[in-house]
């Protein structure tokens, strides 16, 4: 730990100047900073890498010292033991890091490292000290997590034909952290152990959030209420630590530069070592461990028969067990089976307990779903959202799917009812009397909250507090999947629109169309090749979707999933004022409306993202030009050029 010392006391400054020093950067295009300035920048922005990597390296240290040597070992002068993992730990860092240092840092820091952003600024000011090899490979790193990035591929292009810069020169600073897509890449059955074991990096990244989320040593107070808040705090602490583990699933998965996580990462790749000719010990073994991730696959449940028949007598070959992963060494010589469904990623979880065995929430945790959602959302929330009667009514099992739910009492009757109002009250967004953009046979309103709240100050038409009340229904829904689904990362809502659907009368005869077309939410499906493309016109930064109904008053309108091959329904949601369906985005989820064929169907669409870039400023915006008053907006003119884009994002 020696090597650290020197972080001492700085290291919290120096992480955190590297944000301020972006800002000032980006609010220096005026007067432009002198070479004595750039190269600060460059000293700056390389010693916030450089920190937050020995942070890293510190946490996993002490993580280490204090699992294997035994607390005492590290106990001041060795006489007395730690009570605790936490308090060792806490002793631990607090030899290398002041308390301050220790805190958590902004998410907007952590998004910015997370987005590789320094790099970005670190090529200019490389550049602009004409270092140009260190430039190049800043350049790759950004590039590597932002493809889209025009400017930089020009950039990198540019550099490629200059003097002085060799192809060596573009390497991906961050390579440490995302080698297992190397192994991932190659579909080869050699590589798939060293693939595993970079998989299980998802240990390094749960020691961090072991590590990170200690509670600082004054917490503790000693009257009933600090002991109250103490406790509190606790409880908070160890559901961020839940989620902060949880969401290692989900990190290790997505690529650099990708926002949602690959699906089935795990699972996927044990076809490509499951048929070793004529090894059946080693096929039932590998089809034991898929059938841990798919328990009701026809194909792997047949196999297994065939393989037992065929290995009938061979009670060793019987025998085969799953393969089992060694996790990261400890003295204690820990594993874990691949029972890990998290493995599959999407947004759900599971809950690890501290002595290696899984508990996959859905089921088999030690409290009900119902009391789980409401304890951690009312944690989550700070106890601010009234989530009491709020059930489950239908989980992955009962939707035959992944990643989908159903809840009821999410608003009241009196809330659907005052939303109706709204609807009616308002002229919709251009759409209203028009035919569905879908379907011939209805009509189509639409209504967003910027123009629900517009209506309601300019033309007096729609009360205020309704206006309100879809924001406030729209945070509700956030905060409910966003426990759900145990989205560690934040979740932003990216778009809200109010949706009625209306039968046109005396067209509905021998209908065979649909309200709307099977569909997946965040990629363009392409039925025939079973494939979605995650590209434009597609919303592709929608991690999450939700639908909360408002009336049932209507006939047909079921939403309904399918398969990959749109036509095989899995699944049937009947809509009813206050239920919710949650699932997301992604192409487990290809999902339709049948034809409404009589009354007016409406519900308010919701669409989440974790990608902060992609947040709903339009809602933001509008909440804040009129009654809001803890604003989280920011004002028009410090958005940059692509959030500003988004400001006229539609539909
Ligand atoms: O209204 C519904 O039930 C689903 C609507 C939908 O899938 C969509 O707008 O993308
Ligand atoms: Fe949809």
């Amino acid at each position: 730990l020696s090597g650290t010392m020197a972080l001492h006391s700085r290291l919290f400054s120096v992480y955190v100047a590297c944000t301020f020093l972006i800002l000032s950067l980006l609010h220096s295009s005026s007067a432009a900073p002198s070479g004595g300035a750039y190269s600060r920048a460059a000293e700056l922005l390389e010693k916030s890498i450089e920190t937050k990597q020995s942070l890293f390296r510190l946490r996993r240290q002490c993580h280490d010292d204090c699992l294997s040597a035994g607390s005492h070992a590290l106990s001041p002068k060795g006489e007395c033991q730690f009570r605790s993992r936490a308090e060792c730990l806490r002793f631990c860092m607090g030899r290398s890091i002041t308390p301050a240092g220790q805190l958590p840092v902004s998410t907007d820091i952590e998004y910015e490292f997370s987005t590789r952003n320094p790099y970005n600024f670190l090529q200019v000011t490389y550049y602009k000290l004409e270092k140009l090899r260190k430039a190049a490979a800043a350049a790759h790193t950004y590039f590597v997590a932002n493809p889209s990035h025009l400017e930089m591929r020009n950039n990198i292009e540019k550099y490629r034909r200059m003097k002085g810069v060799t192809d060596e020169d573009f390497q991906d600073r961050e390579l440490e952290n995302e080698k297992h897509w190397v192994s991932v890449e190659q579909h080869e059955i050699q590589l798939f152990l060293s693939f595993m074991g970079e998989y299980f990096k998802i240990d390094e990244c749960r020691v961090q959030c072991e590590v990170a989320s200690q509670p600082m040593p004054e917490d503790r107070g000693t009257d009933g209420i600090s002991m109250s808040i103490f406790l509190y705090s606790r409880a908070a602490l160890s559901l961020s630590l839940l989620s902060c583990r949880q969401y290692c699933v989900t990190q290790v998965a997505t690529r650099p530069g990708r926002i949602s996580a690959q699906e089935d990462l795990l699972p996927t790749h044990f076809p490509s070592c499951v048929q070793t000719a004529g090894d059946f010990r080693g096929a039932l073994r590998t089809l034991r461990s898929l059938l841990l991730f798919y328990p009701s696959d026809q194909d792997s449940l047949d196999n297994l028969q065939l393989y037992q028949e065929t290995l009938e007598g061979d009670t060793e070959s019987q025998g085969a067990q799953p393969v089992q992963v060694p996790v990261r060494k400890h003295s204690t010589s820990q594993s874990l089976t691949l029972t890990d469904t998290s493995a599959s990623t999407g947004v759900s979880g599971l809950l690890e307990e501290n002595d290696g065995s899984v508990c996959v929430l859905r089921g088999e945790c030690p409290f009900s779903p119902v009391h789980r959602l409401l304890l951690v959302s009312v944690l989550l929330s700070g106890g601010v959202i009234r989530q009491v009667g709020v059930t489950i009514a239908m989980d992955d099992d009962l939707l035959n799917g992944t990643n989908r739910v159903v809840l009821d009492g999410v608003a009241t009757e009196k809330e659907c009812e005052k939303i109706l109002q709204l609807v009616a009250a308002s002229v919709g967004d251009g759409y209203r009397g028009r035919r569905s953009p879908h379907t011939p046979h209805e009509t189509f309103e639409g209504l967003t909250v910027l123009r629900a709240v517009k209506v309601g100050e300019e033309e007096g038409l729609v009360n205020q507090s309704d206006a309100q009340l879809l924001h406030e229904l729209g945070e509700r829904v956030r905060v409910l999947l966003h426990s759900y689904f145990r989205s560690p990362s934040a979740l932003f809502i990216s778009f809200t629109h109010l949706v009625c659907r209306t039968a046109v009368e005396g067209e509905q005869e021998g209908r065979l169309d649909l309200s709307h077309p099977v569909h997946v939410d965040n990629c363009l499906l392409e039925p025939e090749t079973k494939q979605c493309w995650k590209e434009p016109p597609a919303f592709i930064h929608r991690d999450l979707s939700a639908i909360l109904y408002l009336n049932d008053n209507f006939d047909g309108g079921e939403l309904f999933f399918t398969n990959r091959d749109a036509k095989t329904v899995t699944a049937q949601v009947k809509p009813g004022c206050g239920r919710v369906v949650g699932f997301s985005s992604g192409p487990v989820n290809p999902h339709g409306v049948t034809a409404v064929t009589r009354g007016r169907r409406c519900a308010l669409a919701l669409w989440f993202t974790k990608e902060k870039l992609y947040r709903d400023m339009v809602r933001i915006m509008s909440r804040c030009s009129s009654s809001c008053s803890s604003s989280s907006g920011r004002p028009v003119s410090s958005l940059n050029k692509s959030e500003l884009s988004l400001l006229t994002q539609r539909e």
